[in-house]
């Protein structure tokens, strides 16, 4: 107690000298002072004076920890002023408090005394007021001065009378700032400003302790607010408010983190059921890398399941802890309530999977397709898509079946249709496109006219061409009204020619075809039994030969038109030639008869 009351004593010189006047006006000493100080200040007052000095203790201690760097560098002038007080004369001192605060000047002869002389330099030396410097020096002066500071202000204390209204203004450090600062020169105002913003740099600098100590910051707040609403107080309120403010925005994750623990709870029980989540969706796309067709169910269903889990009462059911064991609960009835949906899913693949079974049916319909026995199953498949998956085996074949009946259907009326077409188009061309002004039919075989080469007695010759675009010369004689015998010599043409095949420059016999076949066996068998008999009016003789470029009539024609035109006379030697030919081919003839 004696300690924490010496605190204040080096600050109430300063008021001190201010009050004088108004109350201790007629005490001149110091013991006067000191006794009238005793005699005049209650036990409840000093009382009150200690409390408000442990009230404001706190806030003076932490700012004297901040505030110690800006004193020490005071010091020199502490002491310059120091070593100036003990030079000069008392009334040098009351001239630099003149200077400070006129009415100080009845308090001159009053501080006569050296040690309070020594403090009033002190004080006039520090810009700042006395009480706060005092404080400041007080738990945080190294010197010996300040050491022995406490015990002269015991002194001061107990002999100097301080009046209760010096001794409030003392104990309040707003007040007594504003005064100063109403009262000092720019100096210390300066100083005092400077002294405000070393409190909000050490409010900066504390706010990592507070980080640190929140709620002790926040008890100091509380012991500010409680305690004298002083300007400093004030301005450190709003400093730490703004701070704090700062603290939340710069530690918004951790303050979310710490603060606001109910929605972190929420998310991380909403990432606690996710995570089961995706990592069934992982293992679903494992599922689906690795396996076919049934990883491609079961993402579905783990879609379907995971779009129930997040289902706002699922997430509020889930986002407790507590509720884990009810979570598991509720995963029944969800797994009851996805097993339906997987049941869709699997009614949706198997309708998925109808078209596979379609496509499948496919080629198996080609397969069954010989097999008529599985036609009878084609009923069934129509009513497929009603029956279970047992049904499903059943319906393959109805639908191989409906697919062989489609096939089938269709291929037996066009065979049939390619029949009638086939025996239409083999017949009526042979029967229709056939032209006997345009086309000869030897045997089977037809022969374009090309062109008429000649006639003769009995036949005509024309230039014909065969279906495989060869030129052939085609005799026919016809037979109309003529008796056997006559036909039969016209017969015995075919039967030379036929012995001079393969005789070299005799026009060979291709083909032939005598249309009455009677004659013509009569003719193969070297047998006339009716002579006297009539070839019927259709019968005629085709004889298919190769076609000669020249024969010796037309070119001794020629030969005759040439002659005549020129007045010469037909060449020995050409006829020579001719002759010559003649006689081979007529010997040719006579030896194949
Ligand atoms: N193979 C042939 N190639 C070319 N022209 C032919 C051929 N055969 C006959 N001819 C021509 O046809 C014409 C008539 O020939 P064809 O043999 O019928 O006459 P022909 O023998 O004189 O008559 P027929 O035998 O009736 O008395 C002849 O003038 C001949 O030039």
């Amino acid at each position: 107690m004696d300690r924490e009351a010496n605190l204040p004593l080096p600050s109430l010189r300063p008021p001190k000298n201010l009050v004088f006047p108004a109350t201790n006006a007629a005490d001149t000493t110091s013991s006067s002072s000191s006794s009238s100080f005793s005699s005049s200040s209650p036990p409840d007052f000093l009382r009150q004076v200690q409390a408000a000095l442990k009230r404001h203790r706190p806030l003076g201690i932490m700012q004297t920890n901040n505030s110690i760097k800006p004193r020490r560098t005071l010091i020199p002038q502490r002491e310059a002023s120091r070593s100036v007080a003990s030079n000069v004369d008392p009334t040098t001192g009351t001239k630099k408090s003149q200077g400070v605060v006129p009415l100080s000047k009845d308090s001159i002869p009053q501080t006569k005394n050296p040690v309070t002389v020594i403090r009033e330099t002190h004080a006039d030396a520090s810009p700042f007021p006395g009480t706060i410097t005092k404080t400041f020096d007080e738990s945080s002066n190294p010197f010996d001065t300040q050491r022995e500071q406490p015990e002269s202000v015991i002194a001061t204390k107990e002999d100097n009378q301080t009046p209760r209204t010096c001794v409030e203004s003392q104990l309040v450090e707003g007040k007594r700032k504003v005064q100063f600062a109403t009262v000092n020169k720019a100096t210390s105002q300066e100083m005092e400003w400077d002294v405000s913003n070393q409190v909000e740099v050490s409010n900066v600098d504390n706010d990592e302790m507070k980080q640190h100590n929140f709620q002790n910051m926040e008890s100091d707040v509380t012991l500010r607010s409680d305690g004298a609403v002083t300007s400093l107080a004030k301005r450190a309120m709003v400093v730490q408010d703004q701070l704090h403010q700062l603290r939340n925005f710069l530690n918004q994750p951790a303050t979310q983190s710490s603060v606001v623990g109910p929605s972190c709870a929420t998310t991380t029980s909403v990432n606690s059921t996710s995570a089961p989540m995706l990592n069934s969706t992982t293992y679903c796309s494992r599922l689906r890398t690795e396996s076919g067709s049934q990883s491609a169910v079961e993402p579905l269903r783990d879609s379907n399941a995971n779009s129930q889990q997040l289902t706002p009462g699922n997430l509020e059911q889930l986002s407790h802890p507590l509720l884990k064991d009810t979570s598991a609960m509720l995963i029944d009835p969800r797994t009851t309530a996805t097993q339906p949906s997987t049941s869709a899913i699997h009614s949706q693949f198997k309708e998925l999977d109808l078209p596979k079974e379609q496509k499948g049916s496919v080629p198996e319909a080609h397969d069954i397709a010989n097999n008529p026995s599985l036609v009878v199953d084609k009923p069934t498949k129509e009513r497929g898509p009603a029956d279970d998956g047992t049904d499903v085996q059943p319906q393959r074949p109805m639908s191989r079946n409906s697919s062989l009946n489609v096939k089938l259907e269709p291929s037996k009326p066009e065979n049939k249709e390619k029949v009638a077409s086939s025996s239409k188009g083999t017949s009526a061309p042979r029967k229709r496109s056939y032209d006997p002004d345009l086309f000869f039919k030897v045997n089977g075989k037809l022969y374009q006219r090309l062109g008429k080469i000649g006639s003769g007695g009995s036949s005509e010759v024309h230039k014909v061409i065969s279906s495989d675009c060869t030129i052939y010369a085609l005799k026919k004689i016809k037979l109309k009204g003529r008796d056997y015998g006559t036909a039969y010599g016209f017969c015995q043409e075919i039967l030379y020619l036929n012995k001079l095949k393969g005789k070299n420059n005799i026009i060979q016999l291709i083909d032939y075809e005598v249309t009455d076949k009677a004659l013509l066996h009569e003719v193969m068998n070297s047998s006339m039994s009716n002579k006297d008999g009539r070839v019927k009016d259709d019968g005629c003789i085709y004889m298919v030969l190769e076609y000669g470029e020249i024969d010796l009539a037309h070119m001794l024609a020629q030969k005759w038109k040439e002659m005549d035109s020129s007045n010469q006379t037909i060449d020995d030697n050409w006829l020579r030639f001719y002759w010559q030919v003649l006689g081979l081919h007529l010997a040719l003839h006579h030896s194949c008869s």
